[in-house]
C-alpha cells in the first residue's frame, strides 16, 4: 500500500489552514501507486488528491511537474489541476516532505484494455501532445536512449540470474538501438509512463491522465511506442496487432504521424521496451535488497516484449498501420 507517511488530524488541519479549501470532511490513504503517498481529501470545497512526495521523485524537479499539470489543465487537457495555497504556491511541505494538492479526477482505469480502450488511449495521448505544445518548462529524459547502456552495466548479473545468456542479448540489442535510434523527429513534452493504470475512462471514453512524474522532452512518437508496449500485448506475450493498429489510428485521428515517425515506430517500440525492462530490472534488485513491501514489477514481461521487437526487425516490421486510411 502506497502510504509511506501517516498524517495526524492536527497536521492535516495545520496544512489545510494555508489553503482556501474549507474544513476537511474525508481524508483517507489510497492503496494504489508505488512512488508516493496519496490521500483522498474531501473538504467543504470538493474532492482532491493530496500527494506527499517520497524519495522516488527528485524534489527539485517538482515545480516542472506541477507547472506542467497547471499548463495542461489551462490548455483544456483533462489532468489534475494543482491547487495553489494562499501565497500562490503549488508546492507545500508536510512532515518535512514536499506535498501538493491536486483536483480529483472522475473515471476509472482498466486492468484489461479492449481494442476500443487502446484506440481511446491513443487519442488521449495525441491530445496530451497537442496540449503540451509550447510548455516553457524543460526536462531532459534521464531514462532516454543515451542512459540505457550505462544503466545496464551494473545489472548484467541480475539479467543472467533471470535467464542465462540474457546479458549478451541485451548488450547486442543496446548496440543495435544506439545505431538505429532516430536523430531528429518531432519532439515535445511526453508523458513517458502512460500505462493503463495512469488513464481514466468514463463510459469507455478517455477521461483523464494522471502520474506525470516521468514527463520530459523527447520524441512524441516515442510516447506512442511506450503506450503500444503497455497497452497492446496479450498476457501470453504476443502483440495484439488489432489493438496496436487501433491505438495508432486513435492517435492519428488528432495528430497524424509524419512519414519519418511511422518508419521509426518499430525501433522506438523496441527502445521503449528496453527502457522498462531496465528500470524494472533495477527496481527488482533494489526491492530485494531493501525488503520493500510494494511488489516490484516483473522485468521478464518486458524481456518478452524485447524479443517480439527484435524478431520484428528481421521480419517485415510490426504492421502497425493497417486500419483504412491510417
Ligand atoms: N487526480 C486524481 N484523481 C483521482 N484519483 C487519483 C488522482 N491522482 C491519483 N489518483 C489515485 O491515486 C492512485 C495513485 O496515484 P499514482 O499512480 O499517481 O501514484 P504514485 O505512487 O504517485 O505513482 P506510481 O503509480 O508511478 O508509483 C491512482 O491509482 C488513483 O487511484
Ligand atoms: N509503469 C512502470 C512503473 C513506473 O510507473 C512499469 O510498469 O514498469
Amino acid at each position: 500500500m502506497a502510504v509511506y507517511t501517516d498524517i495526524t488530524d492536527a497536521e492535516l488541519e495545520a496544512f489545510l489552514s494555508e489553503f482556501d479549501l474549507g474544513a476537511p470532511l474525508v481524508f483517507k490513504g489510497i492503496a494504489e501507486g508505488i512512488q508516493n503517498s496519496n490521500f483522498l481529501l474531501e473538504t467543504e470545497r470538493g474532492r482532491f488528491i493530496l500527494t506527499i512526495y517520497e524519495r522516488g521523485v527528485a524534489h527539485e524537479e517538482l515545480p516542472y511537474f506541477l507547472n506542467l499539470l497547471r499548463w495542461l489543465a489551462e490548455h483544456g487537457f483533462p489532468s489534475a489541476t494543482p491547487v495553489a495555497d494562499r501565497h500562490g504556491q503549488l508546492l507545500s511541505s508536510l512532515r518535512g516532505k514536499p506535498a501538493a494538492i491536486v483536483g480529483f479526477l472522475p473515471g476509472l482505469s482498466v486492468r484489461r484494455p479492449t481494442v476500443e480502450h487502446c484506440r481511446e488511449a491513443g487519442r488521449g495521448l495525441a491530445w496530451l501532445h497537442q496540449a503540451g505544445a509550447g510548455y516553457p518548462g524543460r526536462r531532459a529524459n534521464d531514462l532516454g536512449q543515451a542512459a540505457w547502456a550505462p544503466m545496464f552495466e551494473p545489472l548484467q548479473a541480475a539479467a543472467e540470474g533471470f535467464k542465462p545468456g540474457l546479458a549478451a542479448t541485451i548488450k547486442s540489442d543496446l548496440e543495435v538501438l544506439a545505431r538505429a535510434w532516430p536523430k531528429d523527429l518531432p519532439s515535445g513534452v511526453i508523458h513517458a509512463d502512460l500505462f493503463p493504470d495512469n488513464v481514466f475512462f468514463q463510459n469507455g471514453v478517455f477521461a483523464a491522465a494522471i502520474d506525470f512524474y516521468f514527463a520530459c522532452d523527447d520524441f512524441l512518437a516515442y510516447d506512442l511506442a511506450i503506450c503500444l508496449n503497455a497497452w497492446c500485448f496479450e498476457p501470453d506475450g504476443s502483440l495484439n496487432v488489432t489493438a496496436a493498429r487501433a491505438m495508432v489510428a486513435g492517435y492519428q485521428s488528432l495528430r497524424p504521424l509524419s512519414a519519418a515517425e511511422r518508419e521509426a515506430l518499430p525501433v522506438l517500440a523496441w527502445g521503449a521496451a528496453m527502457r522498462f525492462f531496465l528500470s524494472r530490472l533495477s527496481d527488482w534488485g533494489m526491492a530485494a535488497a531493501e525488503g520493500a513491501f510494494v511488489r516490484p514489477k516483473n522485468p521478464m514481461e518486458y524481456e518478452r516484449k524485447l524479443a517480439v521487437h527484435r524478431a520484428a526487425q528481421g521480419g517485415g516490421g510490426l504492421m502497425l498501420f493497417g486500419e483504412a486510411g491510417q
